[in-house]
């Protein structure tokens, strides 16, 4: 029986695995071992089977007894275990949510409704390192894959309405927290319909910029807000996250040396867990809109096509509607005034779902089917 080592299990990422993988039944014929950088020798979680206490995640011959490591701790952790596990002779599977490695030359991306040739390729010429891509990139990728798929791409930008989730559990919280100082700002004035907006405004203004507005997290206010920089600074003026989107995107679809121009602009809102992203498209060619959305609609089952309808949009393509969902809804789809090649379209993913945890647990599953 394959040995499973579950490492940041405990997080939220990994939380969402946990739950994605109770709910299809995957730890079924598997020998999980569940590890903790902080919490060695306490119980495993409950997962419906014995499982041993808590091992450490730092002890290089415990993790080397596992067949497969997945981990969602982090890239500091990646840092710290890999190459050691990897240079004490380890030749297990890495299955990792976290940045660090994603660009090696020996990794590979996952995203297998994208991507399965890549990775089965891969896995037959003995890769054995398999990386969850950038969120925003695999949302993407889910909900355009059919125009990739059939080569029709010819470059790309991608504007972006980040969640809080994508910065972690104590941002989703100081989010909140500076709704509800908000909120709390006003709430009388809120209260008295016959009450000024503009003074409401106002209070709301001088509350954002209140040096007791809760900002720790963020280094500023996102609620009411928003906040156009997502991770560091690149030498060329991009984002981080705006670099990984075409790197990412380019190393996904293997597209060697004819890779496809993609960048855009990272922005962070004031969502939960869902991102949205808004796309320009220059087509190769002039492809008629109802072919566009078949093959968007047909290219795998958790995309969902929405009409450029008002109603329709509102209802279906934003984070309220598909948050906690693996449903990858894409609309707003039309011509630009520049030309029959110019495609617009605006899609929503859940981060934690197919943004984070979800290519991972599929990961898991071909190794298993594999090994
Ligand atoms: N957040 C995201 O959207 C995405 C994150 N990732 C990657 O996943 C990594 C982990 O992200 P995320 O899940 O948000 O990180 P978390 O901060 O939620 O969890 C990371 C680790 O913190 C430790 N921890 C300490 N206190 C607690 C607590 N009270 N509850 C739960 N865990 C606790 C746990 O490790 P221990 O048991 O060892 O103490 C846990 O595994 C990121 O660093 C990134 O590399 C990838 C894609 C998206
Ligand atoms: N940077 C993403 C979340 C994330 O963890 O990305 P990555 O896995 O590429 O580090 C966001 O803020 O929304």
């Amino acid at each position: 029986m394959l040995k499973v080592g579950f490492v940041g299990w405990r997080g939220m990422v990994g939380s969402v695995l946990m739950q994605r993988m109770l709910d299809d039944n995957d730890f079924a014929g598997l020998e999980p071992v569940f590890f903790s950088t902080s919490q060695t020798g306490q119980p495993g979680p409950d997962i419906g089977m014995d499982v041993p206490a808590l091992k450490d995640a730092n002890d290089i011959a415990e993790l080397k007894a596992m067949d497969v490591i997945v981990t969602c701790q982090g890239g500091d952790y990646t840092t710290a275990v890999y190459q050691p596990l990897r240079e004490a002779g380890w030749k297990g599977y890495w299955i990792d949510a976290a940045s660090t490695l994603r660009m090696a030359d020996d990794s590979v991306i996952v995203l297998d409704p994208v991507n399965r040739h890549v990775v089965d390729a891969q896995l037959a010429k003995g890769t054995r390192t398999f990386v969850g891509g950038n969120c925003t990139v695999s949302l993407m990728l889910m909900g355009l894959g059919g125009l990739f798929e059939a080569n029709m791409v010819e470059w790309m930008t991608s504007m972006t309405y980040q969640a809080a989730s994508g910065s972690g559990a104590k941002h989703m919280r100081e989010l909140l927290a500076q709704m509800g100082a908000l909120n709390g700002a006003v709430a009388q004035e809120l209260a008295t319909p016959s009450s000024a907006i503009l003074d409401i405004d106002r209070e709301v203004t001088a509350t954002l910029r209140s040096s007791a507005f809760p900002t720790d997290n963020f280094g500023a206010p996102l609620a009411g807000s928003l906040l156009p920089w997502i991770d560091k600074a690149m030498e060329n003026g991009q984002s981080k996250e705006e670099w990984k989107g075409g790197v990412e995107t380019n190393k996904i679809l293997a597209t060697g040396s004819q890779p496809i121009p993609i960048d855009g602009l990272c922005v962070r809102i004031g969502a939960m867990r869902s991102h949205s992203q808004a796309f320009t498209i220059k087509l190769r060619q002039d492809v008629p809109l109802d072919e566009i959305e078949d093959r968007l609609a047909k290219h795998n089952e958790w995309v969902k096509v929405v009409p450029n309808d008002k109603d329709q949009t509102i209802e279906q393509l934003t984070p309220a509607a598909i948050s906690g969902t693996l449903s990858i809804p894409v609309g707003r789809l039309r011509k630009l005034a520049m030309g029959g090649e110019y495609l617009t379209a605006f899609s929503v993913g859940d981060q934690l779902l197919w943004g984070a945890a979800e290519p991972l647990k599929r990961m898991l599953r071909i190794v298993r089917e594999h090994a």
